[in-house]
């Protein structure tokens, strides 16, 4: 794999769960294409597929209930469906994770340094449980993951991190716990880096220092970063390109400034205008809901609730190029170009 060949290509995936219901057709036609050094945006209301697409690249999508039907997912170089389970744990390793609620994430009875240095120390082992053991137990490896810790405390800009990695967890602010969750999701040899809402549990000052701080590590350590929110102005100021994705499909694609100057998809269109308004008008949210799995429209999943569907929406439509690096997946957009 060269240095300039994506982190991460989703091309045409279709993605099934097996529920005692019955099968759900969850993901279809997803594409998404991720570099180093770019964050990636994707967005979408809730149940639109967002958290399973970034579960299957993080590895942790349980197969089953969870089956690939179709298409192809490859990442570092390698179609994920081809690996051995050892090489998959192994990827792992270059993949950082930064949860929604940085609470929940942390365990609350253990202090920051206790838990920084068991992961520090599982991955300088390898993930294998038996050399974990045995190097956590050793005072060389311990003072030497402590070193590490106060590092990447260091590189999130918390002041004082030999103070930080005594303390527990409930004695950290909302915007410190994050940190200290982005200081743990470098610990390994990461490459790319998934972020599932991860300011939504902050306030907004502090959501935004936490935002320019992603930002900033993406782009000192060379990242790729995908980066979920349901909130556009979020991937506005983050994102440099965003994928939309509606009841399983993703329905556009683009740079972000300009997909949200001009939304092509009616159904980019209908979440724009249910962003809350700033300026006092009350947004106008889209009617409906998101498809059912189990029985879903057989052509475009949106028709059911856009304004614009017409018989060509009985077919589900391709994603097509348009200039400027956009793609739009709606029959009613076929002929037309996005400025
Ligand atoms: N483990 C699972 N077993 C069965 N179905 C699942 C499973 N995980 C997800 N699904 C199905 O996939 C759909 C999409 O879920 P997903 O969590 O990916 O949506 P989302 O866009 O991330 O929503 P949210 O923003 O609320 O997290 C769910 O509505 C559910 O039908």
């Amino acid at each position: 794999m060269s240095t300039s060949d994506p982190v991460v290509v989703i091309d045409h995936l279709a993605l099934d769960f097996q529920t005692p219901d019955g099968l759900e057709r969850v993901l279809r036609d997803v594409h998404m294409e991720i570099h180093a050094g770019e964050i990636v945006g994707l967005v979408g209301e809730s149940g639109c597929g967002k958290s399973a697409t970034a579960k299957l690249l993080l590895g942790v999508l349980p197969m089953p209930p969870a089956r690939i039907a179709s298409g192809r997912v490859t990442m570092f170089g390698k179609d994920i469906a081809t690996l051995h389970w050892r090489e998959r744990e192994l990827a792992k390793r270059y993949i950082a994770y930064v949860p929604q609620d940085p609470m929940a994430a942390l365990n609350p009875s253990f202090t920051v340094g206790e838990q920084m240095l068991d992961l520090i120390i599982w991955e300088a082992c390898g993930r294998t449980l038996a050399a974990y053991a045995w190097n956590r137990r050793r005072r060389a490896r311990v003072a030497s993951a402590r070193d590490r810790a106060i590092e990447l405390l260091e590189k999130v800009y918390i002041a004082d991190p030999a103070e930080v990695l005594g303390r527990y967890p409930v004695q950290l602010s909302g915007g410190m716990r994050q940190r200290v969750l982005l200081a743990m999701a470098l610990s390994g040899k990461p490459r790319l880096m998934i972020a599932d809402e991860p300011t939504t549990a902050l306030d907004v000052t502090v959501q935004k220092r936490t935002i320019d701080l992603i930002k900033d590590l993406a782009a000192r350590e060379g990242l790729a970063g995908l980066y979920i929110t349901h909130d556009l102005g979020v991937a506005r100021e983050i994102c440099a390109r965003t994928y939309v994705m509606y009841g399983g499909t993703t329905v556009e694609s683009g740079p972000t400034a300009a997909l949200l100057e001009a939304p092509a998809h009616p159904y980019t269109q209908g979440l724009l205008a249910a962003q809350p308004d700033l300026g006092g008008g009350m947004p106008s949210g889209i009617p409906g809901q998101v498809p059912d799995y189990l029985a879903p429209p057989p052509g475009c999943r949106f028709a059911p609730r856009c304004g614009e569907r017409s018989a060509s929406c009985e077919a589900l439509p391709a994603a097509r190029a348009y200039p400027g690096g956009r793609t739009v997946a709606c029959w009613a957009r076929a002929e037309e170009v996005p400025a």
